[in-house]
């Protein structure tokens, strides 16, 4: 896709996402690599109703190029495409589930939903916790950092989630599939769910080629 078609694709994502539920107000952001710096959502801005016009657009130095100031979570971003060279996207949601189990106390901070499907395991693998800092805290950057390379996706204490993909679509997906087992790790509490154990997760890496 060029970058006029990344544009669009970045708010009809945003608008989906927004009327569905999954972002509300002004929170969340969205970002896409692009082949001379990467583009983000503005700051304040509600994705429900991006312009593709006014989308920050910045260098790998953090500089704003065009567009409305950038979404403060753009280190956080950065944080994550400089760690994982794959990733050509990455959508941050504060999605009523995903965001309630960062508020939980006594998480596995290595692992905070166990592998209840197959189709978690495939999209999202192991989602550690990142300890929480204020929104925009350039901290948080360093914090991803350390987690990035080994992790597509991580869930910022009392926050929410931050998913990285190949592409925007995946990261999109991934972001739902998120959401939705996050809803049942909330809704199994106390009913002593069966997660998938270590042979089956290691046959889905396998069949799946899963990194
Ligand atoms: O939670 C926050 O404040 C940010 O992480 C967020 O979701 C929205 O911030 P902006 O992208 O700066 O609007
Ligand atoms: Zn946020």
């Amino acid at each position: 896709m060029n970058e006029s078609a990344l544009r669009e694709h970045i708010c009809s994502c945003g608008k989906s996402l927004y009327d569905r539920g999954l972002a509300t107000g002004s929170s969340g952001n969205i970002s896409v690599r692009l082949d001379d710096g990467w583009l983000l959502t503005p700051t304040n801005a509600c994705l429900g109703h991006l312009d593709p016009a006014r989308l920050s657009k910045l260098d790998w130095q953090g500089n704003l190029i065009s567009g409305d100031p950038a979404s403060k979570e753009a280190f956080l971003h950065r944080a994550m495409y400089e760690e994982r060279g794959s990733a050509g996207a990455i959508v941050h949601l504060h999605s009523t589930h995903s965001a309630a189990v960062s508020c939980m106390s006594g998480l596995d901070a290595c692992d905070c939903i166990p592998p209840l499907t197959a189709y978690f395991v495939m999209k999202i693998g192991k989602l550690p916790l990142v300890p929480y800092h204020r929104p925009g805290d350039p901290q948080l950057g360093d914090a991803i950092r350390g987690l990035a390379g080994k992790h597509s996706a991580v869930l910022l204490a009392n926050h929410g989630p931050v998913v990285s993909g190949k592409t925007l679509e995946a990261a999109m997906y991934a972001s739902e599939e998120l959401e939705e087992t996050a809803k049942l790790f909330l809704m199994l509490r106390g009913h002593n769910p069966r997660a998938l154990n270590e042979e089956q997760i290691a046959e889905l890496r396998r069949v799946f080629q899963l990194d």
